[in-house]
């Protein structure tokens, strides 16, 4: 199988390690097979695929879906570099309120599997092209979000003068989120 499937410190985010065949044309490499991930996790099925790509510099999130429309997330860097993260949104963990980080890039043939209950943020530490598999559809209704920067959960995006969007700048803070209920 041409899949490494190993823990991170934070429960059910997952870093998978994709074997990369190099020869004198270039390389390849599998992104994914439905038989590795049903053997891994039982309930997994995604339904869409997303490209983004974003310019060195760029921070995207802290995003998720509200249930029952919420996502779990493939996410896999085709181009470029990225600190990809996952924040622990189920108040029940022992990991609520905790963040993961891992570097993907084309190099290091990294993927990160983020379960549906974490919310998902990364910044691009080069120009970069993001694939990534959802387990759900978009559904703009659903969608909520924590500012990058909250003290709360100290993500350290090693970033200076990152570029945001609006609509990440108005994000709230965790607290916020807490007191309107929208965790899982
Ligand atoms: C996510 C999404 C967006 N859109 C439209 C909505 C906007 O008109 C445009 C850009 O959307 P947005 O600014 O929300 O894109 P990102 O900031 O990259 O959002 C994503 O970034 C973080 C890191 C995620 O994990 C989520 O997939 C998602 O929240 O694409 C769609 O039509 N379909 C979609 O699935």
């Amino acid at each position: 199988m041409n899949f490494k499937l190993n823990e991170t410190q934070l429960s059910g985010v997952f870093l998978i390690q994709r074997t990369r065949f190099n020869d004198e044309r270039g390389y390849f490499t599998e992104f994914f097979r439905e038989d590795f991930f049903k053997s891994q996790f039982t309930e997994i099925n995604f339904v869409q695929d997303n490209l983004s790509f974003s310019r060195k510099g760029v921070i995207r999130g802290l995003h998720f879906q509200k249930l029952p429309f919420s996502q779990g997330k493939l996410v896999s860097v085709i181009h470029g570099k990225i600190l990809d993260v996952a924040v622990n949104l189920k108040k029940s963990s022992k990991d609520f309120g905790k963040y993961v980080m891992a570097e993907l890039s084309e190099e290091n043939c990294y993927s990160l599997y983020i379960p549906d209950y974490c919310a998902h943020g990364f910044v691009a530490l080069e120009d970069s092209y993001v694939l990534y598999k959802t387990t759900e559809y978009y559904h703009k209704e659903s969608e909520r979000g924590i500012r990058y920067d909250d003290p709360d959960i100290g993500v350290k995006w090693n970033m200076a003068n990152p570029v945001i969007s609006d609509k990440d700048l108005k994000l709230p803070s965790f607290k916020k989120l807490i007191k309107e209920g929208d965790y899982f």
